[in-house]
């Protein structure tokens, strides 16, 4: 591990993210772990958010106390997957602007195909944090860092749920400035491109597709 990745090992996480990948977990089950779980990364995507002061008055006396710096950050969901992180973090920060790529990853090729892009303005000036819970070949998520960069983004982080070996390898390549939180770094890929032991199609499951 280094400071590229980090792996929330709270035993909170890791219990939860072991229901979600039983494949007996039914769809209510799923979404739910799926809200708790993004509660508690998203407490420590955001551990590197800026604070100022300002002047408050308790009941007792006046102090300078800690606020956050800056614009509002922005959450940049990878749908349709990545809005089930999305809506638990928004609970914790609920002034956080959004914003959505639409991708699917090809199934021949494994090569995202995109069909929806809209983002907050000034992203240049805020922190953005991109969510999708599966970081597999890495394709989808790199795809949707480079769209981000080019509306402005500077001060980007990954969220994800699973990230595999290749996943991590391809986004370190292509965005070594993006870091990477995730509950866990799974063994490998198999031949199409699922994560191993993984836990299945994260927006089949959690929207109870096929
Ligand atoms: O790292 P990659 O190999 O690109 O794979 C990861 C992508 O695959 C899944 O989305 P999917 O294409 O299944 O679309 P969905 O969210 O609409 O189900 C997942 O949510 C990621 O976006
Ligand atoms: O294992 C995987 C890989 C990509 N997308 C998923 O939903 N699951
Ligand atoms: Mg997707």
């Amino acid at each position: 591990m280094d400071e590229f990745v980090t792996v929330v090992d709270h035993p909170l996480v890791q219990h939860k993210l072991t229901l979600m990948r039983e494949k007996d977990t039914s769809t209510a089950g799923f979404r739910q772990l799926l809200r708790e779980i993004s509660l508690l990364l998203a407490y420590e995507v955001t551990r590197g958010l800026e604070l100022t002061t300002k002047t408050i008055d308790t009941p007792l006396c006046k102090m300078e106390a800690p606020i956050l710096e800056g614009k509002k950050l922005a959450l940049i969901s990878i749908l349709r997957a990545g809005n089930g992180l999305l809506d638990g973090i928004l609970e914790l920060i609920p002034a956080a602007r959004v914003g959505f790529v639409g991708l699917y990853r090809d199934p021949e090729t494994l090569q995202p195909v995109q069909y929806y892009c809209k983002v907050p303005n000034m992203l240049e000036d805020r922190m953005v944090i991109v969510v999708d819970p599966m970081l597999a070949t890495g394709n989808s998520s790199v795809a949707a860092v480079d769209l981000i960069k080019a509306q402005g983004a500077k001060n980007i982080r990954f969220l994800c749920l699973l990230a595999a070996p290749e996943g991590i390898a391809r986004m370190r390549e292509a965005h070594p400035d993006v870091p990477i939180v995730t509950a866990s770094i799974d063994e490998c890929l198999n031949d199409h491109g699922y994560i191993v032991p993984g836990l299945g199609d994260a927006g089949d499951r959690m929207f109870g597709t096929k």
